[in-house]
């Protein structure tokens, strides 16, 4: 079955994209697909699949399926690519648009520089903070800020955030040495997220710079994550280490997205977002 596709990537966080203002697939193919497709060596090589889609309640909509072919309810970097293309591949005319997810309806802006796309930014809507909600287990139903968070003899301190997807927030003093690869893919599974959980490891540099790593639920290490950069910037709010209502420069493996979380609880996103190629995939179903 051949599949046309489009890879595209924010800061490095790459996605095969499917326009399904073009074309139909089948529900059960999309797990599949999406495991096939992000293969480096048997597929074409990415984060996971997204898919842009008609929708009833806003211009355009989005979702988006890890490498492990699980479905996830938000992305960041994918939202800013798909409002790119939604833009320059004429789905909708202006440059301030909704786009429906399964996390809720965001809108997104063009900003458009001699003619090009230079920027994106989103609005990513409120951070979701209640214990339950994120989802995490525990005794209240309290914000979870710097809450002892023990891995064996490990004695770490989480902050959880939801941007419509879960993430576990910690602070380390030097990024270089985050436990990525060893803690990453311990605390995606631990039972004390029933979900699973996105884990970000920050630095912070100063009031308005973080660094930052990711370990994706679904996907492992990747070079970016747009709703992670977003519960980073929050995270360290809560812990006062930087301040509402102003820009946080995050810089993430691929790059920086700015980041800030307003008086009205709406934490806006801006970043770029790039075509890499347009293609054929043969799907192997
Ligand atoms: N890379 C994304 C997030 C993708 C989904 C995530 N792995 C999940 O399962 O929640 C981003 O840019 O936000």
């Amino acid at each position: 079955m051949e599949i046309p596709y489009i890879k595209m990537h924010g800061l490095g966080n790459s996605y095969i994209y499917l326009d399904l203002f073009q074309f139909e697939i089948e529900e059960d193919q999309l797990a599949t697909l999406a495991q096939e497709v992000s293969n480096v060596n048997t597929g074409i090589g990415s984060d996971g699949l997204i898919l842009i889609h008609p929708s009833e309640v806003a211009e355009v909509g989005m979702r988006i399926f890890n490498k492990d072919g699980s479905e996830g309810m938000s992305c960041g970097n994918g939202l800013r690519c798909t409002a790119k293309y939604a833009y320059e591949y004429g789905i909708v005319d202006r440059p301030n648009f909704k786009i429906e997810t399964k996390a809720g309806i965001v809108e997104a802006e063009i900003l458009v520089e001699e003619g090009k796309v230079n920027d994106i930014t989103v609005n990513m809507g409120s951070p979701i903070l209640n214990r339950s909600a994120i989802p995490m287990l525990g005794d209240d139903d309290k914000h979870v800020i710097n809450e002892r968070f023990a891995i064996g003899d490990r004695d770490l301190h989480v902050t959880a955030v939801s941007m419509g997807n879960p993430h576990a927030v910690y602070f380390v003093d030097d990024i270089e040495q985050a436990p990525l690869y060893d803690l990453g893919p311990i605390i995606e599974k631990d039972e004390r997220f029933p979900e699973g959980v996105n884990v970000e490891f920050i630095e912070v540099l100063s009031e308005n710079e973080l660094n930052f790593r990711v370990w994706e639920r679904g996907s492992g290490v990747t070079q970016a994550c747009g709703t992670g950069a977003c519960a980073a910037a929050v995270a360290s709010i809560l812990n006062n280490n930087a301040r509402k209502n102003e820009t946080i420069t995050v810089h993430l493996l691929g790059g920086d997205l700015q980041i800030k979380w307003d008086e009205n609880d709406q934490v806006w996103m801006t970043g770029g977002a790039d075509i890499i190629a347009t293609g054929v995939y043969q799907f192997h179903i």
